[in-house]
């Protein structure tokens, strides 16, 4: 059998070899002629690949990250410098957004170093924001009715990052050295590098808005703006608290992280107006930092499963206590639903006053041709004065407790007699004294100095510095003052202020 096999094996091999022998020849003439066809064709292909790649990279790279992240389905481009309507061809549903500033930050912050880390660190910060011609034909027309609100949420890109993080943890300076999630910080290093600050609208004169209040440096690009609206915003201001997890958790819930901390009483970051909280040194109240001129003031939540009213000024008793109740909440209930409609009906009757009404009393209404500052200002003490509904909710929100306790302590700061002499030298803007510095933002040597001390307070250093090298000396510019100081184990002292170079 085995040798049958291996005869017809054999034969076979005798006839292909015979084939190929006489062929042989015209064969590998025709194939080598084919293969050097094909050896052109191939390089005439790379030549063009080669020039649609060089001319088309940038489309070929966002598509290829489009493709490979097809799962997920959307690619973030901002483009700096790009005019809005540029991009208008790419369809948001096919993954393409476009971004472009809608105007930068000029900031009294012209770099990272001593910028604040979050603006309610430093409430005596200021900035302004042009809204960009190119974006809208006329760009105050897009700041029309935002007068009416005392604080703008910016959003805005990091641009001085560098490189976009990837990575997953990140060391926040407050918790010296340890690492957390990126998602539980505020890092500016994260994978879309895009920032949040809730600022304190000052002003708007035509399309620029005067900010106060802020973190972000010169030249910041800023994607958006939105009204804060404590009713949207922030927990406290919420009023379907009792529907949802009010009569559920009554506080802290049982399945609360360890690690967080929720204090009765202690909504930060917003204070019991609902309001952003201030500054250390900034007083609560009117935006203006006077007290506020409240006729009907009235709170009325339900927090932890029980109704808080409560009066903030004027002529009202409180109606009920504040308490802390996970007992029987129906009867409570009832009688909060009650107080809650009563209420309304106060308000709507309220509001629907003449005397509330801008120009209705006279007095103190500005005239119709008064300066649109005044009446901004107008506006918004009106609207303090008329609408302002306070929010108390108990237990509302939750933060991590290195927010509020961090391991890190802040600092007592004192500036040496030369200093304080340094800084009396600096003019508010416009100053004309000739030989004496000008600051362009901050109001005058007192406001700079609650500035400094603000940023000092908050401890700018980095981890590396403040555990590796304490003791050398710290710069850092704030408008127009270079600022020079050192720190103690828990103080930090100015030692020199002088005129910072101007920007080349
Ligand atoms: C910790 S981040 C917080 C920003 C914002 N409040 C947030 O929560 O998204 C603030 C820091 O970002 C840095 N920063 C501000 N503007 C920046 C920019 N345009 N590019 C890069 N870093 C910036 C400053 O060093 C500042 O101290």
């Amino acid at each position: 059998m085995l040798s049958l096999f291996n005869f017809e094996n054999d034969c076979l091999r005798n006839k292909m070899t015979s084939n190929v022998t006489c062929s042989c020849a015209q064969h590998v003439k025709k194939l080598n002629e084919q293969i050097s066809v094909m050896r052109k064709e191939i390089k005439n292909l790379r030549q063009l690949i080669d020039s649609a790649v060089r001319s088309h990279r940038k489309h070929l790279d966002s598509l290829l990250s489009v493709l490979s992240h097809s799962d997920q389905g959307v690619r973030l481009e901002t483009n700096l410098g790009q005019k809005v309507g540029d991009g208008k061809n790419l369809s948001l549903d096919q993954g393409n957004i476009q971004t472009v500033p809608i105007g930068y930050i000029s900031s009294c912050f012209p770099g990272k170093i001593g910028t604040p880390r979050q603006p309610s660190i430093c409430g005596q910060s200021r900035a302004t924001l042009r809204i960009e011609a190119t974006v809208f034909n006329n760009p105050h027309h897009a700041l029309i009715g935002l007068e009416h609100y005392s604080h703008v949420w910016i959003i805005f890109l990091f641009h001085k990052n560098g490189h976009l993080s990837s990575k997953a943890k990140v060391k926040p300076p407050r918790l010296n050295g340890q690492k957390v999630g990126v998602y539980s910080t505020r890092s500016p290093h994260r994978p879309n590098a895009l920032g949040l600050t809730l600022a304190k609208l000052e002003n708007i004169t035509g399309d620029i808005l005067h900010l106060s209040g802020i973190d972000m440096i010169a030249g910041t690009p800023v994607l958006d703006i939105k009204p804060y609206i404590p009713e949207y915003d922030s927990p406290c201001g919420r009023t379907d608290f009792g529907k949802t997890n009010c009569s559920k958790t009554g506080g802290i819930p049982a399945d609360s992280p360890s690690g967080t901390s929720s204090f009765p009483g202690s909504i930060s970051p917003t204070d019991a107006r609902g309001s952003p909280t201030c500054s250390p040194t900034e007083t609560r109240g009117s935006p203006d930092g006077s007290p506020t001129e409240t006729r009907v003031s009235l709170s009325a939540s339900r927090s932890g499963g029980c109704l808080v009213v409560s009066e903030e000024e004027g002529d009202f008793e409180p109606v009920l206590a504040k308490e802390h109740s996970t007992g029987d909440l129906s009867g409570q209930a009832l009688l909060a639903d009650r107080v809650a409609a009563a209420l309304r009906d106060v308000q709507t009757y309220v509001g629907q006053s003449d005397v509330l009404t801008p120009g209705a009393a006279g007095g103190d209404a500005p005239h119709a041709g008064g300066s649109r500052a005044e009446v901004f200002e107008h506006e918004r003490a009106e609207r303090y004065r008329s609408t302002e509904v306070c929010y108390s909710e108990a237990s509302s929100s939750q933060v991590a407790s290195w927010i509020r306790e961090p391991p890190v302590a802040s600092l007592s700061v004192r500036l040496t007699p030369q200093a304080q002499q340094d800084l009396r030298q600096f003019q508010p803007p416009g100053g004309r004294e000739p030989g004496r510095p000008s600051f362009r933002f901050l109001q005058g040597p007192e406001e700079a100095e609650a500035a400094i001390r603000g940023v000092l307070c908050a401890d700018p250093r980095s981890v590396y510095r403040r555990t590796r090298c304490p003791d050398r000396l710290f710069y850092f510019i704030l408008d127009s003052a270079h600022i020079t100081c050192w720190f103690g184990g828990d103080f930090a002292e100015v030692v020199r202020v002088r005129p910072a170079e101007p920007e080349g």
